[in-house]
């Protein structure tokens, strides 16, 4: 009975607590309500008193606040709720969709990870979390079904969006000198280009995510405020004793601490996720244009601007630089956004209590210190852009170490090499100390101003309303006054943390300015290499960029009537030839002066084959990979032919190749030059290249990919026979069975000289191309072999173009093609004909006389012996 009494006075405690809660609250009574209607009235009432003009200010104010805590609340929970529905039922489909499989979902290949789709879009899976990092850090590749997955969709490339872009960056680039009061102008402008590949629509999912953004800096803003008026509130209740007010404060203030860590921890989440999709945004940007077939990974180095450290150093531009904007983009935006949303909001608070005069005294202050810290902020762009110039010259060098150690171990160059590395660290150990110093100064006037200066002034103007008021009674004034003062003081902080906050974005919007101005140019000189039009860093791109403009250039320019009009590049390139045929092309090489550069070779015309036949435009159909894919060679008929190039070093013999390759420009506009589709035509070059972190099969393929190999039904017997019809079948002895072919190494460093050159054999007999041109192919290779190869390309009625300085190769080819020293002469001849008879005529006569004056040579030999005993 004790204890049901007991029970029922604590109920009725609480009943009576709650019902004096909502009564002195809100003015809410609730002795004839149910719960059930409980929520409806509560909401009705709350309604009513902020829309009625009638309700008690301080009944409307707190029915305001409530309001808008359930709102905030609600739409945390609801997103809380609706993201953890979504992942439940992903999971719960995922394992529907695949229960029925063993393994899991994810079955994939070994050597499959992408798929592409006729749209040109591809799919890639890549291991996710811990699995991933375990296997890259063990360097195993596992492929249980366990192993977590995920899918990433790459749309397919928009050529048109890079041919609209490449205007808006040329306009970009060409409008200067335009300097506002803060910062550049330039650097607006070349953010609002580089703003659409961030974000390239109103719908895209990074607007979506900084509209969140900005929705929660106006909460967390509102919160604070909040926050700050709770903060007077409690103290006002503790100071005048009101026990109730006090608890109802404390329960309030626990309650809005729930969105307000929530919305904190949301912010930075959102701003991590934006840095990454710009990241990526942006790579795949470069990539796209980068990474085609226009090959401007190559030609970017003859750009006018190719001796920037932007484009010297492009790898760690595309890497670092890239990460560095994006992070800086996203931090500048919330460093700014944040105190910007937080002084409109306090200063309309701070205007009731303070006055005008007090809101426009602080603003007074921030302009005056503003123009102070601006006058006296270092120009961190610049120096942090040099300091990231420093960086990747350094990372390069040890690059190159490790790519060359064997050269460098032979040499001895140890020594060299440590200068040059300890020169490029003290560079950069410098810029960075340079910075630091230069920011010494800075951060102790910033750090004088806004703490000190600030805050100071901040009590000042807090006390304002306090020493002007009147109030009535003594007791309600002083509660009144330190409620005041509290929420004054505490509005007032966050004011000076706010604009101390806007004060600390400066430098880095400055900062920031220097990593737009790399990725901008980076962009832009990718532009102008990747266009159709791109003149190889010819003078009349230089009219464009007057800073640029090197004596030289200007001379140049003044020599030339209308730069502007004239075509530097004006040969012309006809495809899909049933041969290589070159019509009167000057083979220059490129470089700022255009078409009145160095000439190597004058005038050039061949063909390969000689004459065309209709039989030899079928034999091509013969070259189809899908269809060949077991069959062993031999697999050619039909006309073949061979043209063998010999000239003495630099005379230009490989920039013919380079030519037929389409990677040098034709300058004069009467060069023709002809050629088969990609497909029909291999260059083999001087230097034998090797894919890193591929397999064996990878190398004998190349440039195919191990994808595309099995997707065409291609298999290893094919690799096993080519290996053993270009001798280097022992290698697969290496390894039990064919596992040699899933080897991965460093293929430059552990395949000798010739054996890399024999490797181009292999990919010469997997391509199947009808025309190829081999650049010094054999020179590493002994004469055995080289008679061998050569025989098996005839065998296989390849038609070739041999570049080299032997003429012992003349037995392989039909016709020959001699480059003279220096003055760009040339001579053709077929070999055989009556004209080639009577040159190696000529050359047996001079070898005849060479050999008359042998006994000559002993003799002067004898007698220099002779006297080297005398000595
Ligand atoms: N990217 C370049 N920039 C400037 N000059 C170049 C470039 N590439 C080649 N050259 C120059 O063009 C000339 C011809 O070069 P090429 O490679 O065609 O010579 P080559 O006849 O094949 O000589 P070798 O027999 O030694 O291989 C050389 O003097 C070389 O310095």
């Amino acid at each position: 009975m004790v204890h049901d009494s007991s029970s029922n006075s604590v109920r009725a405690r609480l009943t009576n607590a709650v019902l004096d809660m909502h009564l002195h609250c809100i003015g809410l009574k609730l002795q004839d309500i149910r719960l059930r209607s409980y929520v409806k009235v509560l909401f009705r009432h709350l309604l009513a008193l902020t829309k009625s003009p009638l309700s008690h200010p301080r009944h409307k104010r707190r029915a305001q606040i409530i309001l808008l805590s359930l709102v905030f609340t609600a739409l945390t929970t609801v997103s809380g709720v609706s993201y953890a529905g979504w992942n439940i039922f992903n999971r719960l489909y995922s394992f529907y969709k695949y229960s029925w499989r063993r393994g899991g979902p994810f079955l994939l290949r070994r050597t499959r990870s992408q798929l592409q789709l006729v749209t040109g879009a591809r799919i890639m899976y890549i291991k996710e979390g811990e699995d991933a990092v375990q296997s890259a850090s063990h360097g195993v590749e596992e492929n249980n079904g366990e192993t977590k997955r995920k899918k990433i969709f790459i749309p397919p490339k928009d050529e048109d969006l890079y041919e609209h872009d490449k205007f808006l960056f040329k306009n970009a680039e060409t409008e200067r000198g335009k300097l506002s009061t803060i910062f550049y102008s330039k650097f607006l402008n070349q953010m609002s280009v580089l703003s659409k590949i961030l974000i390239p629509s109103m719908f895209d999912k990074n607007a979506l995510l900084l509209t969140l953004q900005i929705f929660f800096l106006v909460m967390r803003t509102w919160l604070s405020l909040f926050v700050a008026r709770l903060d007077g509130q409690i103290v006002k209740d503790i100071i005048a004793g009101k026990r109730r007010k006090f608890l109802i404060d404390l329960v309030i203030w626990f309650l809005i601490a729930l969105p307000a860590s929530y919305t904190n921890s949301a912010i930075k989440f959102l701003q991590r996720k934006l840095s990454l999709n710009f990241r990526v945004n942006l790579t795949r940007y470069i990539h796209d244009m980068y990474l085609d077939k226009r090959l401007a990974f190559y030609k970017v180095t003859f750009d006018s601007k190719a001796t920037s450290s932007v484009i010297k150093n492009i790898d760690n531009s595309i890497t670092n630089d890239i990460t560095r904007f994006s992070d800086a983009t996203c931090s500048v935006f919330a460093n700014i956004a944040k105190p910007v949303i937080d002084l409109i909001f306090f200063s309309v608070y701070l205007r009731d209590n303070l006055g005008t005069f007090g809101v426009s005294g602080i603003f007074i202050n921030y302009f005056i210190t503003g123009y102070i810290l601006k006058s006296y902020t270092p120009p961190l762009g610049k120096l942090s852009s040099a300091s990231s110039a420093a960086d990747g010259n350094y990372y390069n060098y040890h690059l190159n170490m490790i790519n060359n150690n064997e050269e460098i171990s032979f040499y001895q160059g140890t020594e060299v090499e440590k200068k040059k590395v300890f020169q490029l660290y003290d560079t950069l150990m410098d810029r960075m100390l340079n910075i630091s110093k230069k920011k010494f100064n800075y951060t102790m006037i910033e750090d004088y101003i806004l703490k000190y200066t600030w805050s100071g002034l901040g009590y000042v103007f807090a006390s304002i309303p306090i020493v002007f008021s009147t109030g009535s009674s003594n007791e309600g004034r002083e509660q009144n006054n330190m409620k005041d003062f509290i929420v004054n003081k505490r509005l007032m902080l966050s004011l000076a943390d706010a604009g101390s906050r806007l004060m600390h974005s400066m430098k880095d919007i400055s900062q920031l300015t220097g990593y737009t101005n790399r990725i901008f140019n980076l962009l832009c000189i990718l532009h102008r290499v990747h266009s159709v039009d791109f003149n190889y860093g010819a003078a009349t791109k230089l009219m464009d960029d007057p800073a640029d403009t090197n004596a030289t250039s200007r001379h140049l320019l003044s020599k030339m009537k209308s730069p502007e009009k004239e075509e530097v590049i004006s040969g012309t390139v006809q495809r899909k030839f049933r041969g290589i045929r070159l019509e009167n092309i000057d083979i220059m090489i490129p470089s700022v002066r255009g078409k009145s550069g160095i000439k190597l070779i004058k005038k050039l015309t061949f063909q390969i084959p000689p004459h065309l036949d209709q039989l030899s435009s079928k034999t091509s159909s013969l070259q189809d990979i899908t269809s060949m894919s077991n069959i062993p060679l031999p697999f050619l008929s039909g006309q073949a032919s061979s043209l063998l190039i010999l000239g003495p070093n630099g005379c230009g013999k490989s920039s013919i190749q380079r030519i037929i390759a389409e990677i040098w420009p034709i300058y004069n506009k009467n060069g023709l030059l002809s050629k088969p589709d990609s497909s029909s035509l291999l260059c083999i070059p001087q230097k034998p290249y090797f894919t890193r972190g591929g397999t064996f099969r990878d190398q004998i393929i190349y440039p195919m990919s191990s994808d595309e190999f099995f997707d065409n039904g291609f298999k290893d017997k094919v690799l096993v026979w080519i290996l053993s019809e270009v001798h280097l079948d022992y290698l697969l002895k290496r390894a039990p069975g064919w596992s040699y072919l899933d080897e991965v190494t460093e293929w430059k460093d552990v395949l000798s000289g010739g054996e890399k050159q024999r490797m181009n054999f292999a990919r010469i007999l997997f391509h199947k191309p009808k025309f190829i041109v081999l650049d010094e192919a054999t020179n590493a290779i002994s004469a055995d072999m080289e008679d061998y190869l050569f025989n098996m390309l005839k065998k296989f009625r390849f038609s070739f173009i041999t570049i080299s300085q032997r003429p012992s190769l003349i037995k392989y080819h039909d016709m020959l093609l001699e480059i003279a020293d220096r003055d760009g002469k040339w001579q053709l001849q077929t070999l055989g004909t009556d004209e080639a008879i009577t040159t190696i005529d000529h050359e047996i006569e001079e070898l005849q006389i060479k050999l008359q004056k042998v006994e000559e040579w002993k003799k002067q030999r004898d007698e220099l012996q002779q006297k080297l005993t005398i000595l």
